[in-house]
């Protein structure tokens, strides 16, 4: 807690955003990723690391989900999934204007449409930092499984095409202040989209390469030259090699270690300019207990990993 933070208050203070939906995927389960987490004993762990920390309960999102919500185009839920980000930009944003910093607790990766969107609307010039097997980038006409969570990227970056339905959504994150670490799973449609917009990104080939820690410098070096932006981190647990963190949706081989998933979280802490995490696609009905018992509690290592526990 000796780190001076730039842009929050002290006393630092976070507010845990519960956010258990799923419509942004096929599977059932990720809805209650952040139950489990809150109920492992984040809120307490966080407080133990010196942070003022808000937990008002998991939002409630059955009045704003759409009862009949067919698809537009090959998108599912789309009304849903829309109405929920909306709603999550407004929560994150509020506890962003007050100082917070929100840490919000997955349901599925669409949901950072409302997160970004939120931070962005509070730190318009923050860079995302996204930690992912996947790139979710993929436009409603590229995305062959229809589900949004792959998604979200494409929204905020304004490169989706016209869908009324998320008209909300303005296209506030630039090319170059995205950046991605862990991908090993992307589409080609989303290869093409990366390189016609000059998207940084550093594949589990480059971590092979370089290390975790050279990989962190560098793609702080692309968004962040100066070391004076605010970062939003969203961290999808599916990043982990699926050794480290079985209870996931989309889990490919050949992930990032337990140490480097962590050394991320802590190398972008000691930066002093987090104003928001997310972390996503924790599915506790997906394998057996130990698993998730497993993945929950690595789940709640990052984000303390996130918000400054050292191991020292
Ligand atoms: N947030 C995630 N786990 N995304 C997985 C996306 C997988 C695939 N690229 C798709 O578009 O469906
Ligand atoms: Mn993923
Ligand atoms: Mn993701």
């Amino acid at each position: 807690m000796s780190t001076l933070h730039k842009f929050l208050p002290d006393p630092k203070s976070a507010a845990i955003v519960g956010c258990p939906f799923s419509g942004g995927q096929a599977k059932i389960g990720v809805d209650h990723g952040p139950i489990h987490l809150v109920k492992a004993g984040l809120e307490q762990q966080l407080k133990d690391l010196g942070w003022q920390v808000q937990f008002d309960g998991h939002h409630q999102f059955e009045e704003i989900i759409e009862e009949s919500d067919p698809p537009i185009g090959n998108m599912k839920n789309p009304r849903s999934v829309s109405r929920v980000c909306e709603s999550v930009a407004g929560v994150v944003s509020g506890h962003a204007r007050r100082g917070q910093l929100p840490v919000v607790l997955g349901g599925d990766h669409s949901l950072a449409m409302g997160t970004v969107g939120g931070t962005l609307e509070v730190y318009p010039n923050a860079c995302v930092i996204w930690i992912d097997a996947h790139a979710d980038i993929n436009t409603p006409k590229t995305s062959d499984s229809g589900n949004i969570h792959g998604m979200p990227l494409a929204f905020l970056l304004g490169i989706a095409g016209n869908v009324p339905e998320f008209a909300w959504i303005k296209p506030v994150l630039r090319a170059n202040r995205l950046v991605y670490i862990g991908l090993r799973d992307v589409d080609s449609a989303e290869k093409r989209i990366l390189k016609e917009n000059g998207i940084k990104a550093f594949s589990m080939h480059e971590v092979d390469r370089h290390g975790i820690g050279k990989v962190v410098e560098l793609a702080l070096d692309a968004v962040n030259p100066n070391r004076d932006l605010p970062i939003h981190l969203s961290f999808d647990v599916d990043a982990l090699d699926p050794s480290v963190a079985p209870s996931t949706g989309t889990p490919v081989r050949g992930g990032l270690t337990f140490r480097e998933g962590h050394y991320i979280c802590e190398a972008i802490h000691e930066t002093g300019l987090l104003v928001a995490f997310d972390l996503m696609e924790v599915n506790p009905r997906l394998a057996d207990a130990e698993s998730v018992r497993q993945t929950v509690a690595v789940g709640c290592s990052l984000v303390r990993a996130a918000l400054g526990e050292t191991l020292l």
